[in-house]
Order: C-alpha cells, then structure tokens, then sequence
C-alpha cells in the first residue's frame, strides 16, 4: 500500500540519531545529555521509571520539542536547523505518532479519522477514504468504519489509531505507552498489529514502556534513568563522548 522508494536494509546506519540531549522545564532536568541512535527499520524500545524522560526524548526526536543543547539528525537533516514549516512537512510526511489515548477526532468516524491525513496530504476523498478503509481491515477494525471513538473499546480505538498512524506509510512511528490503557489482550492483539505492520514496511518504530512484556517486541531496549540513556551499548558510547564533550 505504500508507496515508498525501496530502501536500504534494518541492519544500515542510523535514521534517526540524537546526541547529548538537555531539556530543562523550570527547574526539572527531564534530558541531561541523552544520546541514541534508531536505525532503518529497527524497533527500538525505550524502557524506564515514570518522570525518567521517556516521553521528554520521544517529543525531542520527532520534533514535537526542540531540545535545550543537543543535536538531532533524521535522514541526513538536523532537525534544529529546519524551519518550522519543513518540520511540520517532515511530521505529517514521514513520521506517525501514537499516544496512550485521545487522539483520534471524537466527532469523526473511524474512518474518517484514518482518512484525515490523507485528505491533508492533498488526496481526493474517494481515494483517501479506500485507502483508509484498506487500512482498518489490516488492522482488524474494518467493522468499527461507522463508529465514533466513544463507540469503540480502547482496544479498537488504539488499532484504529496505528491506522492513522501508518496509512501515510511513515519512515518512523513514535509509540509512547500505546498499551497502556489497555488490558492484556487487546494490548497484545496492538502490538501484534504495529509490529507485524512495521516489519512488512520496514518502518522504524521508537517504543515507549514500562512493561517488559510490551518491549519484548521490540529488537533492542534501552533504559532512561533521570535523563540519561543508561544501557544499550551503541547509546552509552554515544553518551560518554557526549559527557567528556559537555
Ligand atoms: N511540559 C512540561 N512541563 C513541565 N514539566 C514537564 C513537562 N514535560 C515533562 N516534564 C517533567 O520532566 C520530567 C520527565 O517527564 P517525562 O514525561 O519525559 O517522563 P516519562 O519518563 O515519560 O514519565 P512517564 O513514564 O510517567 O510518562 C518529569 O519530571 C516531568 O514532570
């Protein structure tokens, strides 16, 4: 479904890599010089305590927030350096993000939600609306097109959402805690989902977790302790050369 240029395997170097990240709000340290590197294709999750910056990185790396000191390179571009307009363009064109909950339109159909980045991409309604619906049944929740959100379980609701989140064909998908309102099922069945999806798509996806059972999904783990990466031995090489540089 999508329609990507081929591109090079998991195993080739980074997509996405961020170097020393500092980002104070007030007096809270959330990031004191984290580094990480996420590859093409790769499934990275970022594991740790709560208030350890997770969610403070993930915003960072998909350019939500631009970080105090530190750099982020995604495909070649810095993403400090882009004008707010290339940014926004680089969010909706190769990045998908996924939240706990909550993001999906209340007074849109699942389909429609699912539509809507491809209407803002330009895309004709007949077209944009095929194609998302192609993207539900993938999902699973082809029978829930008609419904609003708040017709929907949580579980539904967060397959509708990897829905929207994907059917732009994204190069990256940020997850921040996209099980986590959910049971243990229908987190599986979510998971089961995003990853099968992004393997086939060979689409890198940045996962945020508390839960060993969700980042054992994942090809790789690094863990956040009070702003730092502290494992994963890529990003701690990263992070020593950050800190004799600091
Ligand atoms: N917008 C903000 N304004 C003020 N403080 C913030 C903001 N965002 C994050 N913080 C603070 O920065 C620190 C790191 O927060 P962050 O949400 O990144 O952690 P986290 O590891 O994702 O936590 P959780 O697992 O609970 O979601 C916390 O002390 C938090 O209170």
């Amino acid at each position: 479904m999508s329609t990507r240029e081929p591109r090079p395997s998991p195993e080739s170097s980074a997509l996405i890599s961020a170097h020393g990240l500092r980002k104070s709000y007030g007096r809270t340290e959330a990031l004191r010089g984290a580094s990480l590197e996420l590859r093409e294709g790769e499934i990275l999750a970022v594991a740790g305590a709560s208030g350890s910056g997770k969610s403070t990185l993930l915003h960072c790396l998909s350019g939500i927030v631009r970080p105090d000191e530190g750099v982020v390179t995604y495909g070649g571009e810095q993403l400090g350096l882009l004008p707010e307009g290339r940014l926004g363009e680089l969010r909706r064109s190769d990045f998908g993000v996924v939240f706990q909950f909550g993001q999906l339109i209340p007074e849109l159909t699942a389909l429609d939600n699912v539509a809507m980045p491809l209407l803002l991409a330009g895309m004709r309604r007949g077209p944009a609306q095929q194609q998302a619906g192609e993207w539900l049944e993938r999902f699973g929740v082809r029978g829930q097109a008609e419904l609003r959100p708040g017709e929907m379980s949580g579980g539904q609701s967060q397959r509708v959402t990897l829905a929207r989140a994907l059917v732009t064909g994204p190069r990256v998908v940020f997850a921040d805690e996209p099980t986590g309102a959910l049971d243990t099922l229908a987190g599986e069945q979510v998971m089961t989902a995003l990853v099968h999806t992004a393997r086939e798509s060979a689409t890198a996806v940045l996962l945020i977790t508390h839960d060993a059972q969700v980042a054992a999904y994942a090809d790789r783990e690094v863990v956040m302790s009070d702003g730092v990466l502290r494992s994963g031995s890529d990003d701690v090489v990263g992070q020593e050369a950050a800190r004799r540089e600091g």
